[in-house]
């Protein structure tokens, strides 16, 4: 699991740590990996033209104490200083004893800012707020055009360190190094954008065990996957019955259904006005033509794809005592309050627009606050809340870590491929893992088997549903 704690958790575990170590040892420490890195990406490190740009905190701090380390390996580096009366003392000291230049920002420095081969972003780290401000944004913006390789620093000036969000100007990196943990903000987007390749420098910090966001990695998902053993039949591996499509939509039925078929339940059944298309396609789902209650037991059920106004079935289906998702249509016919008086669980799917008629406010606000959106929506339902787009989000209803999923790929924006994603998801949970699992992983197969689906080129969402097997596959090292 990759975790990523907020700013005041890192702030405590370093006044913890820095009061039982000598001064300096954990800016050293976090100095000497972000060195290792920067030589790496500029493979020659003598020779090489470095640019410092250096806020007022810590962060710039690192940054100097690093120049430093470089310019000692016949770097030639320069500092552009955005407040030079407050630039960190001990790292200017650093830096000109190692022969490093120093020129006051933000007027200075465009010079070498444009002939960088690598430009450090120390401008703010975990004590930013706000986006840059103008002068740090208009050396932002220099190095941008400058063709140079941009390495942020714990994190990418102007991305807020605990939500991911981008209030206003950012640094956009080629690669981070961040020190002592993984932060929200360099796992959720846009901060994720702005990060490129993170790389994690230990420093030693102890920290708590639950962190604010984590993301499933390999070998998690592998440990959730379900598998049948020997005592297995169909309806021990669990049932799903998926409600979805309509006449005028029979495509999200069995888009629906083809995930459901992939997630590892032991059979599906499917209750619609669809169950010609399904059947045409999918002949072992059993089909029936409803209602819900009627058509024999279930593990777990999906609801919405393609219903329309369908909202009998919702609340039908929200009824039930077994776990329930709810997707696209079905989001607008699911009450807060049937969805709180639920004892099974329930895990709703929307993308930014359904969030946000969820959340009574605008898509941009959803997408600019993903973090916050997704948290507010498992509060407000007492439910699992998967929260699609770039960087897909799960909350689940009791508080806690945030998943947020690392495999997804701008590809699987295309049309029905959510659709696939709730069947899958609804087949995790019939197979009997819980919401925050089964939404988690589901979205960590999607994600793998749009990449596979895609392999650089666009895919629909039949595809990526035949890619489910896989990045199962995959996913079990098989
Ligand atoms: N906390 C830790 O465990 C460690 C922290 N270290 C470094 O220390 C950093 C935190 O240092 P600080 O607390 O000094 O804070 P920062 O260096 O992140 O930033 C604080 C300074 O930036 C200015 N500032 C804030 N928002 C700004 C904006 N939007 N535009 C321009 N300037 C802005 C503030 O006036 C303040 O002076 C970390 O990100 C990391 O790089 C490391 O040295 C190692 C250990
Ligand atoms: N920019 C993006 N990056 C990664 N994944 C995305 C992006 N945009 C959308 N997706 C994914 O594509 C899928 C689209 O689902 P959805 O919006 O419900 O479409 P539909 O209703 O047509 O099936 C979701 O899994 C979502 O997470
Ligand atoms: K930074």
């Amino acid at each position: 699991m990759r975790s990523a704690y907020e700013a005041e958790t890192v702030r405590a575990a370093e006044r913890e740590l820095m009061a039982r170590l000598p001064e300096g040892t954990l800016m050293g420490r976090a100095a000497a990996g972000l060195a290792a890195a920067a030589a790496e990406l500029l493979t020659r490190v003598y020779g090489a033209r470095v640019v410092l740009l250096v806020g007022s905190g810590d962060n710039g701090g690192d940054a100097l104490y690093a120049g430093a380390r470089l310019a000692r390996r016949g770097a030639g580096v320069t500092a552009v200083l955005l407040a030079p009366e407050r630039a960190h003392p001990g790292g200017l000291t650093a830096l000109r004893r190692a022969g490093g230049r120093v020129v006051r920002g933000p007027g200075g420095g465009a010079a070498e800012i444009a002939r960088a081969d690598l430009v450090l972003d120390g401008i703010t780290g975990i004590g930013g707020r706000g986006g840059l401000r103008p002068e740090a944004a208009g050396l932002a913006r220099a190095a941008r055009e400058s063709g140079a390789v941009l390495l942020a620093v714990d994190l990418p000036s102007g991305v807020d360190a605990d939500t991911g969000e981008v209030p206003g100007e950012a640094f956009r990196a080629d690669a981070t190094v961040t020190f002592g943990t993984y932060k929200p903000g360099l796992l959720v987007d846009p901060g994720r954008e702005h990060a490129g390749a993170v790389r994690l420098v230990e420093i030693g910090l102890d920290l708590p065990e639950a962190p604010a966001v984590q993301a499933l990695q390999y070998a998690d998902v592998r440990a959730l996957l379900p598998a049948p053993s020997a005592e297995s039949d169909k309806y021990r591996r669990g049932v799903v019955g998926v409600v979805a499509g309509s006449a005028r939509y029979p495509g999200a039925a069995v888009l629906a259904v083809a995930g459901a078929l992939h997630g590892g339940a032991g059979a599906v059944r499917y209750v619609g006005p669809a169950a010609e298309a399904v059947l045409a396609r999918f002949p072992e789902t059993l089909v029936s033509a409803g209602p819900p209650a009627r058509a024999g037991r279930v593990q777990s059920w999906v609801v919405g794809p393609g219903i329309g106004e369908n909202a009998e079935a919702v609340a039908e289906i929200l009824a039930a005592d077994v776990p329930v998702l709810v997707d696209a249509d079905g989001l607008r016919h699911a009450e807060a309050a049937a969805v709180r008086a639920r004892t099974a669980p329930t895990v709703l799917t929307p993308h930014a627009g359904e969030a946000a008629a969820l959340l009574g406010t605008g898509r941009a606000e959803v997408e600019s606050a993903r973090l916050a959106s997704v948290r507010a929506l498992a509060d407000r339902f007492g439910a699992t809340a998967l929260l699609k787009g770039s960087t897909t989000l799960v909350a689940g209803p009791a508080g806690g870590p945030v998943r947020v999923n690392p495999t997804g790929t701008p590809w699987l924006a295309t049309a029905g491929s959510g659709d696939v994603l709730s069947g899958l998801a609804g087949s995790l949970l019939a197979a009997g893992l819980d919401g925050l699992d089964a939404a988690s992983v589901g979205a960590y197969l999607h994600g793998l088997a749009g990449r596979f689906a895609a392999d650089g080129a666009p895919a629909h969402a039949f595809q990526v549903a035949e890619a489910l097997g896989a990045a199962w596959r995959d996913v079990r090292g098989e």
